[in-house]
Order: structure tokens, then C-alpha cells, then sequence
């Protein structure tokens, strides 16, 4: 069921600071090193966007007056939050002298932090600046030889008081593999000369623990701090910077402390599209009279280009209305003559639901592709490149990456189904479409789903599956985000498919074949012809709907790990043949063909009646599936008396020592 109720409990609102979405500024005009403008340029980037344009002159003021003020942003999806902070850190650091960890860009995923890494690599393009990363994708000792200087090597450095010297001044990390570096003993990651610490995600980052990181990164940047007096903002500050002075800011978020001298030297940068200005929630950050800039005015900021819809359809037939939303949106790309290069996202709402969706939809010929924590990170960055390059192979950029020149193409992907854990931040251009196969039950997750599209002010449309009792709930929560999406029809069928599954369409086909279409006999009357339709089109469905039955019982049964057990029949015995006494229903009757290979694997498509395969014969698949009931049923007890006897095992043991 939808939970219409918002995410945040806005007891202790921090104010904030409304920034107008039609905000832009030329990179030029707000002081941007030229440096950083030619990048930009390089990138196709020669206006900045609302985001960028509040935040970067704010935190090169704050800089420039050495005041210390954390800052908390919440933007729409898309809408650049990356370059936002990227920009102006890497503005600050290009005049050092000295390397340094001055930067910590903490991301909640290693995608994410890979994407980031990327955007921080193009603008230190051509500098000495140097970008490192902890993210737990190669061994420990490698990773930290690539961050610091081995602390013997280094004796000079006497003044450390942990740790060797730096060997990056901007570090893109995981929560994870952060509190791992912190904690190496051995000279590990030293934090003493940070002073921005990003979190991008905030909320999501704030609502996991991960080993209490956030604790320790605090503690760890507060070790040493730098005295430093605040100046006063010049006569140009923007009227939002005059919140920087305000006490009332720092008194609800620090319980009284002020911008002072000999503050720690840490500035903390906190982004998301879905960020709370709870003070309570926030209080385990320690911000210091922190600024909250709103970019939109809703309280859920979301891209002014995406459209919502909804379509209703019965939880049984979920798939095929999955496959009849597909079959709109390639009719639509084609309508619109842009060759199909527009990525659709699917999501669900788990790591398990996604491998089934995946695994039903590739049995029906969707070129379809998983991406969800059920991967490891290689076959997850495989399928994004794969899902970039589309289905039409057109190629795409992925977290800055491009194809292997030279390379054979990869397999295509027209869709790509993932769970929630992936949805934040993803920045695939060209994804057209979002569709939630799942509904979601919370705000923040419609609005991370949904702002895979619409990014960066392109067109995108977000379309829900609901049931008919989940409609109500989901349009009530869309309503407190003052979003009202479209309700659209979706005519399941043959066409929906993407093979061409159904019976034949055309109405010369319906028309009884002992009936003349020279005149000879009259033809039946067009209604009748419709009925004959309408009847075959349900016929049709039926069948359709068992097939996808078959399909994910054996997908379950796959999963868990029943189709290797060495009680099957041989392969010869489950298959069916003609001679075997099998006949169709009727002519044009078409069949599920659920071939199970003797190794155990799931061999064939559940594909309907093109007469490659011989069908499984519908006595032998309910004796089969009766089959494997028992065996999951002998499973289970064997199971439960195994676990029961170690549990008293067990406890005979506790009773003697
Ligand atoms: N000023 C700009 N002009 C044109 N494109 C831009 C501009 N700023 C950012 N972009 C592009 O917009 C896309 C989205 O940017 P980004 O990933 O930073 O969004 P975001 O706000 O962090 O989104 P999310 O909340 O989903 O993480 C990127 O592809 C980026 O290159």
C-alpha cells in the first residue's frame, strides 16, 4: 500500500532561502577562474543553472570573508548539484602551493562517486591538482599507497601528527572505505587539513549508519583546528549571504554557538534533491549557522520539464502492462522520428524483484538488462554501458566513460530495470522515460526515481503502475508535492509485445475460411467480426498470461537453486513431441515452450508457438511442478528438522559447559 505520508517531520524547520529556478549566470560573471570556464566550455556548458548560480558565488564570498558557515542545498533532480559544489572547491584549491587533503566528497554509492569523480577529473584537467578516491575497488594497501606518502618515506614531515603526507588534494570516497583509510593505524588518511567536506546525498547518507562514520569524520577533521577570523561580506554579497551573520540560524542548529574565531576550518556542503531543513534531523552533523538554499519553491523539488502518469493495471498482469507501456513508448519514439535513442529506466522495489523482472522480461525477448546490488560492481558498470549505447547501439557516455575504441560493440539494451538503491543520482543522459513497475511508497523515492529523466532541463516522463486500490494513495502523495500526474490507458495485447505473439490482427484474417471475399457468401457483419476479435484477443491473453506463469515458476525455482537437483527426469522424458500424442486446442493455438535443459539451466524462450521447439507437454509440466512442490515441501521439513535438532544439540551443549 502507498504511504501518503511525507518523509520528514519538519518539528524544528531550519528557514530557508528560496532561489527562483529561472536563476542563470555566465561563469564569467561570478568570478569563475578562466581556467575553470574553458572546461566548462569544453563540456558544452556556458551558462550556469539556478543551483550553480546561488551556491558558487556564496561559498566564494564565504571564502573570501573567512566566515564560517556550512551550507545545506536542496535542488531538483538533474538540475547540476555536482558542478555546484565541484566548481567552487576546485576554484579555491587551484592557487595552492602546497598539496594537501583539503577536499572530501563523501557519495553513497561507488557509481555515484565514480560519476563524481569524473566531473572533479575534467575541471582539474591540465592542473596540478590531483583527485584520489576510496571506494573499495582495488586492495586496501593499493588504495592507500595511491592517497599517501608512506609515513617513513616521509620523515621530514615531522609535523604530521598521523599518517603521511597527501598524495591527493581532492578525495571521492564511500562512507565505507572512508572509515577504513581513517582508521588505518599505519598511516592512513589524515583529515587535519580538510576544509570542505561534501555530502552529496545528504539524507540518504545521514539515515545509514555505515560504521558510524560520520562521527568519526568529524572527529578526525576536528583534530587540529585552524584559528580563523571572520571578515565582513562586502557591499555585494547576495541578500541570502546576510544569513551568514544571522544568530538565530546558528543558535537552533548548534545550541548557541556563533561564527567565531577558532572554529574548525571544516565547511560542510550538504546536497540532495530531498533534503530536510529539520534541525532536529540534521543536528548529528554539528552545523554551524548553517544557510539553506531551496532551489523551486514545492516542497519536493523536482525538474520543471517532467510529466507524470499513471496507468492502472491488475497486479496478475503487471508484465504484460509493462510490456504494453514499452510498446506505447516505442510507438511514441517512433511518431517522433528520433531513432529510439531514448533509454527507458524500470524500477522495482527490491534486488530480488528486479532479477525476476529482468530474467521474465529477457524470456520474452525484451532486451533487457539488470542493474541492481545483485551484481558486482564490473557487470553493473557493463550493464549501464551496455543501457548507454541503447537499443539501437547508438553509443552514450556512462560516469564519463565511453566504449573501447576499436571494440566490439556490447549487446544492446532497450530497458533497464533496477531496484532503489541505485536510483540516486544516476546521470544517464537520454534516459526518455522512467517507469515504476513498483509503486513507491515514499515521496523521496518517487522523486529519486523519477529524476533519472527530465535532467538538465530535457523532457522525461515518469509512468507509475498501480493497482486499482493503490491509485488513490499514490495520486494523494503526489498531491503534497502539488505534482498531479496524467492517468494514461494501456491497451494490453499483442501489439504490446515485442515479438509479434498474438494471433492475427488484421480483420481478413477473423473472417471464418469457408467465407468468400468474392461476393459468394455475404461477409459476416463487421460486429461480429469485432466479437470474433474481442474473443481471440481474451483467448490470447489467457494463454499469454500462463505462459509468463511458467515462465517465473521456473524462474523461482532457478533461484532457489531447484533446477540442478539430481531427482529430474531426464530431459528426453519432460519434453513433449508430436508424435507424443500432443495436439494445440486449436488451429493457430500458440504454446509456451519452458524447455529445461538436463544441466539444470533454463534453455529456450518462453516464447509462443514459432514452432522451433517442441512444446512441454501440459500433463507432463503439472506433473512436474507437482514434482517439485513435494521436493520444495520435503526441502522445507528437512530443513526444519535439521535446524531443530542443532538447536537442541545446541542447547544439550550450553546445559554441560
Ligand atoms: N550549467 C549546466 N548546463 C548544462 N548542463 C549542465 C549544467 N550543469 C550540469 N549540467 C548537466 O546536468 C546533468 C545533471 O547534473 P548533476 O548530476 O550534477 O545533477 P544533480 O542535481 O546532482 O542530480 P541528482 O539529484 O539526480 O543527483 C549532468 O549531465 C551535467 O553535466
Amino acid at each position: 500500500m502507498v504511504d501518503p505520508s511525507m518523509d520528514d517531520d519538519d518539528d524544528d524547520p531550519l528557514p530557508f532561502v528560496d532561489v527562483s529556478e529561472e536563476l542563470r549566470v555566465s561563469p564569467a560573471a561570478i568570478g569563475l577562474d578562466a581556467r575553470l570556464s574553458a572546461a566548462l566550455e569544453s563540456m558544452g556548458i556556458r551558462t550556469l543553472f539556478a543551483v550553480q548560480a546561488s551556491t558558487i558565488p556564496w561559498l566564494l564570498r564565504a571564502e573570501a570573508a573567512r566566515l564560517h558557515s556550512d551550507l545545506c542545498v536542496c535542488a531538483p533532480t538533474g538540475s547540476g548539484k555536482t558542478l555546484a559544489y565541484a566548481l567552487p572547491i576546485v576554484h579555491c584549491l587551484l592557487p595552492r602551493i602546497v598539496r594537501r587533503l583539503r577536499a572530501v566528497v563523501v557519495l553513497p554509492t561507488r557509481s555515484l562517486a565514480v560519476q563524481v569523480e569524473a566531473v572533479f577529473a575534467a575541471l582539474t584537467a591540465g592542473s596540478d591538482l590531483v583527485v584520489g578516491t576510496a571506494l573499495g575497488d582495488v586492495p586496501f594497501a593499493l588504495e592507500r599507497a595511491r592517497l599517501v606518502e608512506p609515513a617513513a618515506a616521509n620523515a621530514a614531515h615531522s609535523a604530521e601528527p598521523r599518517g603521511g603526507s597527501s598524495r591527493v588534494d581532492i578525495l571521492i570516497a564511500t562512507p565505507g572505505r572512508l572509515v577504513d583509510q581513517l582508521r588505518c593505524a599505519d598511516g592512513g588518511v589524515s583529515l587535519q587539513h580538510a576544509r570542505w567536506l561534501v555530502i552529496d546525498e545528504a539524507d540518504r547518507l545521514m539515515a545509514q549508519a555505515y560504521d558510524q562514520w560520520l562521527p568519526l569524520v568529524l572527529e578526525s577533521a576536528h583534530l587540529s583546528p585552524v584559528a580563523i577570523a571572520p571578515r565582513p561580506l562586502d557591499a555585494a554579497t547576495p541578500p541570502f549571504c546576510a544569513r551568514l551573520a544571522q544568530p538565530a540560524l546558528a543558535d537552533r542548529s548548534t545550541g548557541g554557538a556563533s561564527v567565531a574565531a577558532g572554529a574548525p576550518s571544516l565547511r560542510k556542503l550538504l546536497f540532495s534533491a530531498t533534503l530536510t531543513n529539520d534541525a532536529h534531523s540534521l543536528s548529528a552533523l554539528q552545523l554551524r549557522a548553517p544557510v539553506y538554499l531551496r532551489v523551486g519553491s514545492a516542497r519536493y523539488a523536482m525538474p520543471s520539464s517532467l510529466h507524470d502518469e499513471y496507468a492502472v493495471c491488475s497486479r496478475a498482469l503487471k508484465p504484460l502492462f509493462l510490456l504494453a507501456a514499452l510498446a506505447r513508448l516505442r510507438g511514441s519514439r517512433e511518431r517522433a522520428r528520433d531513432g529510439g535513442g531514448e533509454r527507458v529506466l524500470c524500477f522495482t522495489r527490491s534486488v530480488d524483484g528486479a532479477h525476476r523482472l529482468t530474467r521474465v522480461l529477457q524470456q520474452l525477448g525484451v532486451l533487457a538488462l539488470e542493474y541492481s546490488r545483485n551484481l558486482q560492481h564490473g557487470a553493473r558498470a557493463d550493464a549501464l554501458l551496455r543501457f548507454a549505447a541503447g537499443a539501437g547501439g547508438s553509443g552514450g557516455e556512462v560516469d564519463g566513460r565511453g566504449g573501447d575504441e576499436g571494440a566490439a560493440p556490447p549487446p544492446p539494451c532497450e530497458i533497464l530495470i533496477a531496484s532503489d538503491a541505485m536510483a540516486r543520482g544516476l546521470d544517464i543522459g537520454s534516459i526518455g522515460h522512467v517507469i515504476n513497475y513498483d509503486v513507491p511508497t515514499r515521496m523521496s523515492t518517487y522523486v529519486h526515481r523519477a529524476g533519472r529523466t527530465a535532467r538538465a532541463g530535457r523532457a522525461g516522463t515518469c509512468c507509475t503502475l498501480v493497482t486499482r486500490d493503490q491509485a488513490k494513495h499514490f495520486k494523494e502523495m503526489l498531491l503534497h508535492a502539488d505534482r498531479h500526474p496524467t492517468a494514461v490507458h494501456l491497451e494490453i495485447g499483442p501489439t504490446a509485445t515485442a515479438a509479434p505473439l498474438g494471433p492475427p490482427t488484421d480483420r481478413d484474417a477473423l473472417l471464418p475460411s469457408d467465407v468468400s471475399r468474392d461476393g459468394g457468401e455475404p461477409e459476416p457483419p463487421l460486429a461480429l467480426a469485432l466479437d470474433e476479435a474481442s474473443a481471440a484477443r481474451a483467448a490470447w491473453i489467457r494463454r499469454y498470461e500462463r505462459a509468463l506463469r511458467a515462465v517465473q515458476r521456473v524462474l523461482e525455482l532457478e533461484r532457489r537453486g531447484l533446477l540442478a537437483m539430481h531427482e529430474w527426469p531426464p530431459d528426453d522424458a519432460l519434453i513433449g513431441d508430436d508424435d507424443d500424442g500432443w495436439t494445440a486446442d486449436a488451429p493457430g493455438e500458440q504454446l509456451v515452450d519452458t524447455r529445461v535443459s538436463a544441466a539444470g539451466a533454463v534453455g529456450g524462450a518462453a516464447h509462443v508457438g514459432d514452432g522451433g521447439e517442441a512444446p512441454l507437454r501440459r500433463d507432463r509440466a503439472a506433473h512436474l511442478t507437482k514434482l517439485m512442490r513435494e521436493q520444495l515441501v520435503a526441502r522445507a521439513a528437512e530443513g526444519r528438522a535439521a535446524s531443530k535438532r542443532s538447536r537442541k544439540r545446541e542447547s544439550r551443549g550450553g546445559a554441560v559447559t
